[in-house]
């Protein structure tokens, strides 16, 4: 397939804190492994992997960023271009949960204010450690008009699923957008360009 070879292209950022599983996920999701030793992300890394979602091509560009209080700075930059943010947290840690309110003013502040953001919590494969209760990530995830999921890196659940869902989902509001865009164009004639929403020129 060559790198024109696309019917969508999107831009996917996962931040959340320090050790929730991140890169484990995206190594997961792109190369089918779960990385043994895995250090800690050094600002931001970038995996590329294209699906095909009802006869679509979609190329996922996929931005796993530092967890690290020290890198926030340079991972802040990477939230305006973003089609989608996974904010991600570790099911048995309750720290990580009680970060989530901090992360959400980190999208506020920095992402598009059209960005689709899905909650995950990941690590579901450690349910005897677990802190956070399905049930009260579900209803925060509710009231900020998130979408949640569960997933294990390690055991590969939910993985394939949370990437493609945000794919589908993806589709269906660039869908949505070229077809308000193009009833609110003015005719042929009218002196202005028509334009669309440019889902496949993202940077
Ligand atoms: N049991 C279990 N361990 C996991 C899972 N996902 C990640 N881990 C472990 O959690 C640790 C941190 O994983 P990373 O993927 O490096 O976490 P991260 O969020 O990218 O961390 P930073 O790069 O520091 O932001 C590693 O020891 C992984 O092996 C999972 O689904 N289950």
């Amino acid at each position: 397939m060559s790198t024109e070879d696309y019917d969508y292209l999107f831009k996917i950022v996962l931040i959340g804190n320090a050790g929730v599983g991140k890169t484990c996920l995206v190594r997961r999701f792109t190369q089918g492994l779960f990385p043994p030793g895995q250090g800690a992300t050094i600002g931001v890394d970038f995996m590329i992997k294209t699906v095909e979602i009802k006869g679509e091509k979609v190329k996922l560009q996929i931005w796993d960023t530092a967890g690290q209080e020290r890198f926030r700075s340079i991972t802040q930059s990477y939230y305006r271009s973003a089609n989608a943010l996974i904010l991600t947290y570790d099911i048995t840690c309750e720290d990580s949960f009680c970060c989530l309110p901090e992360w959400l003013r980190e999208i506020e502040q920095y992402a598009n204010n059209q960005v689709v953001t899905i909650l995950v919590g990941n690590k579901i494969d450690l349910a005897d450690k677990r802190e956070v209760v399905r049930q009260r990530a579900e209803e925060f995830a509710d009231t900020q008009s998130m979408l949640y999921l569960e997933t294990s890196a390690k055991e590969s659940d939910n993985v394939e699923k949370l990437f493609l869902d945000l794919a589908c989902e993806l589709i269906r509001e660039a869908k949505q957008n070229t077809l308000d865009n193009s009833e609110n164009s003015p005719m042929p004639g009218e002196g202005k360009s028509i334009s669309y929403l440019s889902c496949c020129s993202l940077n």
